[in-house]
């Protein structure tokens, strides 16, 4: 049984996306970063689908290279072949979509790191541990890459592995076009044919696009390229077709390409369409290594291209393997894949990365509270951000940089705190209400969108809503429609949601009360990645609640508790009711462990030192006492 189902090897680049649409790349304003280049989607896409995925490329050393390979690892590829290149910078790639078919493109490539892949970058240990090894063609374009890519597949075919070639033409990598000319897709020439026909044989899988299989084949009527290809090749040749789906020969080339093994394109609305040949490529290995049949493998590669062109970016369009299975047994709703509510919630959440299965959080993102004591003490409300910064030490302190442990921390008051846990491990949330407000009002916006385009994709957008089922028709509608628009506005900025109900401050609660505010967000379309909830006193009242998650979100992050300033015994006491249930991942405490040493601090009666051993002590007592609740829950629920 060998580890890997497939290595991927070539380029790796960053995507610098337009982010406005229909218009010249010489008037965008912005661009939405994602990890491209032809390899590395495939590797990404074939991983969201269920394969174990591996890539094998160079990256530079500096943030972009990292950015590549933290993605990657986010995503579940195995990383073991991306080579830190210690001399050349990681590949660009600047793009826009100017409408639907043309897409302006500068490969921002010379001398770039994916080049100067070589052969010692080859390990044939690594080669044997896959069952299949796909090489994309920018890589035979160049002597080095070249033979780096084909000892690969001699290693591959001699441990009994299979191979496929996804021709993947840039007539620009190829040096035949201008750098105003990267979205080119042929340029006719018999060096490059020559090129591709003499590796042709090395494969069992060739896929390529009409023009692509003109450029193997070294004429421009496809059916006698595909001849002419199939002279050099026994591999199964897939012709893709665009809209139109594409074709598979797995022997002879009939009279016409509808005499292959014909895989229908799916009818949807076309938003961009570079990507969907790797979106495609993903889905064709998914079915190819899972040994189903053409038909059913042409199925899949056709729906996961459809995905590509009708989303926004090359990676970030391509589905999980839930969102496909969900996608065949409900059928297309709307041609326009982007805008199918229930598709893209599906999408959202199970391409989502990282895992929380742990929650330890240290909230500090108070504000009234501090600054009403920072004026009942009287002294300057300055001291509360760097008291905020020693609840941030505090928590270093206590994680160790280990795994599972966050911050709730606010920019008003917090900023210096929460600018210096980006990059740290630390979960982080911020909020954007404003305190104490009923009905909510929010201390960001009013253009919401544009607030949160500024937020780190790391922080988590955190609102405290002070909502009851029981509440007036009017306080219920006005504070839903402020959740919902701020739910909206932190999905569109790529931005996990927490939402946070206390209902028991307006007014008396029963073991059902959580569990219909739950109801009633999903039911208005509001899908919390988090849930931030009151501690519950019965069993009943936690396994409506999650229930009423498990039923309308089976893919939510999950719950944490929160404290409201109780005492430690109280908190302990619900710990252990709440850690009975697997949705509930941990807690957010922050009085409880602050407000006693906010106080001396402030006046002056603590040190700085005191003041982080002091909240350590019983944030770590905290932890304990969770973790406590949870081994002896035994995961219960
Ligand atoms: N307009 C469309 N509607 C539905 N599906 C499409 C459409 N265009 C492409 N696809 C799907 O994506 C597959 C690949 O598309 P295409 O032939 O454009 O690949 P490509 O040119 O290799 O893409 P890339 O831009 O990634 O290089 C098609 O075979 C089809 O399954
Ligand atoms: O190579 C391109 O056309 C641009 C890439 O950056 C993109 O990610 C891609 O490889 C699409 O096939």
């Amino acid at each position: 049984m060998k580890r890997l189902d497939v290595i991927t090897i070539g380029r790796s680049s960053v995507d610098l996306y337009g982010a406005q649409i229909g218009g010249r790349l010489e008037d965008m304003a912005s661009f939405k970063k994602y990890i491209g280049g032809s390899p590395t989607n495939m590797a990404c896409g074939t991983a969201r689908l269920g394969l174990k995925s591996a890539l094998i490329t160079r990256v530079g050393d500096e943030h972009m290279g990292r950015f590549i390979r933290e993605k990657l690892v986010a995503e579940g590829v195995d990383v073991q072949g991306v080579i830190t290149d210690p001399d050349r910078l990681t590949a660009l790639v600047l793009l826009g979509v100017r409408d639907q078919e043309q897409f302006p493109l500068i490969f921002y490539r010379e001398n770039c790191a994916d080049m100067a892949l070589c052969e010692d970058d080859i390990d044939p240990d690594f080669i044997a541990s896959a069952r299949c090894v796909t090489v994309t063609g920018t890589h035979l374009s160049h002597p080095k890459t070249r033979a780096a890519v084909l000892k690969a597949v001699r290693l591959a075919r001699e441990a009994g592995a299979k191979t496929a070639l996804d021709i993947d033409y840039r007539p620009n990598l190829w040096g035949l076009s201008g750098h105003g000319d990267g979205e080119n897709r042929f340029i006719a020439s018999d060096a490059v044919t020559k090129e591709l026909q003499a590796t042709l044989h090395l494969f069992d899988l060739i896929v390529g696009t009409e023009e692509e299989f003109h450029i193997a084949g070294g004429v421009t009527e496809t059916l006698e390229a595909l001849e002419n290809v199939r002279v050099v090749s026994n591999a199964t040749l897939v012709c893709k077709r665009g809209p139109m789906g594409a074709v598979a020969f797995s022997d002879r080339i009939g009279k016409s390409l509808d005499d292959g093994i014909s895989g229908p394109g799916f009818a949807v609305d076309v938003f961009n369409v570079l990507g969907a040949g790797d979106g495609f490529m993903s889905g064709l290995l998914k079915g190819w290594l899972s040994d189903e049949d053409w038909e059913k493998s042409l199925k899949y590669a056709n729906a996961c291209g459809a995905f590509a062109v009708s989303r926004h970016g090359c990676t970030p369009a391509y589905p999980s393997w839930e969102e496909l299975q969900f996608f065949f047994d409900r059928g297309l709703k709307t041609p326009e894949l982007r805008n199918d509510a229930e598709l893209e919630q599906i999408h959202w959440s199970t391409n989502r990365t990282g895992e929380w299965p742990d929650m330890r959080v240290f909230a500090f993102d108070h504000r009234m509270q501090l600054e009403d004591l920072a004026d009942e003490l009287s002294v300057s409300r300055d001291r509360i951000g760097p008291f905020k910064e020693l609840c941030l030490s505090t928590v270093r302190e206590v994680s160790g940089g280990k795994e599972g442990y966050g911050i709730l921390c606010d920019r008003r008051l917090g900023r210096d705190a929460l600018y210096a846990a980006a990059g740290t491990g630390l979960w982080i949330g911020r909020p954007v209400e404003l305190p104490g407000s009923r009905p909510l009002e929010l201390e960001i916006g009013p253009d919401l969108g544009t607030d949160l385009s500024e937020w780190p994709v790391e922080h988590v957008v955190k609102v405290l809503c002070f909502y009851h089922p029981d509440d007036d028709d009017q306080t219920k509608a006005n504070q839903e429609a402020t959740i919902l628009r701020l739910a909206d506005a932190a999905r569109g900025n790529g931005l996990e949601f927490l939402l946070e109900v206390i209902p028991s401050k307006v007014r008396a609660c029963d073991d059902e009360t959580t569990a219909r505010v739950i109801e009633r967000f999903y039911e208005i379309g509001v899908y919390p990645d988090w849930w931030k909830l009151e501690p519950m006193k019965t069993d009943t009242a936690w396994r409506n609640a999650c229930d009423a998650i498990a039923n309308n979100d089976p893919y939510c992050r999950g719950i944490v508790v929160l404290g409201l300033d109780a005492p430690e015994a109280e908190l302990v006491e619900s710990f252990e009711v709440a850690a009975r249930f697997n949705m509930v991942k941990g807690f957010a405490v922050g009085r409880t462990i602050f407000i006693d040493v906010a106080r001396d601090w402030m006046q002056g009666t603590m040190t700085d030192n005191q003041a982080i051993a002091s909240m350590a002590q019983k944030y770590r007592a905290l932890c304990e006492t969770w973790d406590a609740a949870r081994k002896k829950s035994g995961g219960a629920e």
